[in-house]
């Protein structure tokens, strides 16, 4: 994939992307909490790009029984996607850069009274060392950033594009720490930093939209979290 025309803004914006996971939500970063629900803490910027409303977010959980590892590939591969993406209506791989990075076309459920919405992004998934602790364990990402496709220009369809980067970012603790091969699921917990920022591409009123981001984020998150809990329980835990 290295010599892929997109790689380079692959690799500035997945990296742009796991600083930005890492910086805190406390200080002057305007950030204020919109949501909580157990472990899982949801923070909101109120941001504007040319009247649209675009505010990011970023969501803190700590999820018991699965590795970074296993949430970052169920995130990231589109055999699982239907089981908890719950507001897509259909998906499409528009390009196979290369086993750890995929170009998707997604066409998002009409939210009323908003025109329907699809999206065009590539997904890159990798695994970094921890930069601020290097005996600690790899940090997976993956990062899902809009681009354009030849083949799917915007608004081509019935669809207004909407533009986002997105990015998850993962890491395993294993409590108490013990042999590796002596590890259950109990001993493992991921903590996950979901971050996105949706443009919503056509006119979508701020009141329509706050309402739907407040409804719908902490649904999704609670919703992949439970379904990536509920993939690996059976399985050997892959690190
Ligand atoms: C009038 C609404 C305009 C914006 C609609 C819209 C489109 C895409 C998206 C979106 C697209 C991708 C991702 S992801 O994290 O990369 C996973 C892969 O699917 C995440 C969210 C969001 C929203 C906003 C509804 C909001 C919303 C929030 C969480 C889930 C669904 N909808």
């Amino acid at each position: 994939a290295v010599n892929h025309k997109l790689w380079p803004e692959i690799e500035k914006v997945t990296m742009q992307q796991l600083h930005y996971a890492r910086l805190g939500v406390g200080g002057a970063g305007g950030w204020q909490l919109f949501a909580e629900d157990g472990d899982m803490r949801m923070y909101r910027r109120e941001e504007e790009a040319d009247g649209l409303v675009v505010d990011p977010l970023k969501a803190c959980h700590v999820v018991k029984g699965v590795t970074a590892r296993e949430v970052c590939q169920i995130f990231f591969s589109p055999e699982y996607r239907s089981g908890w993406e719950t507001t897509l209506e259909d998906m499409t791989i528009a390009e196979t850069i290369s086993n750890d990075t995929l170009v998707f076309l997604q066409t998002h459920k009409r939210i009323w009274p908003a025109s329907q919405r699809d999206a065009l992004f590539w997904s890159h998934i990798r695994s970094v060392p921890d930069d601020q602790d290097p005996d600690a364990s790899d940090l997976w990402i993956v990062c899902n950033h809009s681009t354009e496709h030849p083949q799917y220009p915007p608004n081509s369809n019935k669809c207004v594009r909407v533009y986002l980067t997105v990015c998850i970012v993962c890491q395993t603790f294993v409590d108490p720490p013990k042999d590796p091969n002596k590890i259950s699921r109990d001993d493992i917990t991921c903590k996950i930093t979901y971050c996105s920022v949706v443009n919503p591409g056509g006119w979508a009123p701020a009141s329509v939209l706050r309402a739907v981001y407040k409804r719908e984020y902490p649904k999704f998150l609670k919703r992949f979290t439970s379904f990536c809990i509920e993939q690996c329980k059976d399985k050997p835990i892959l690190f």
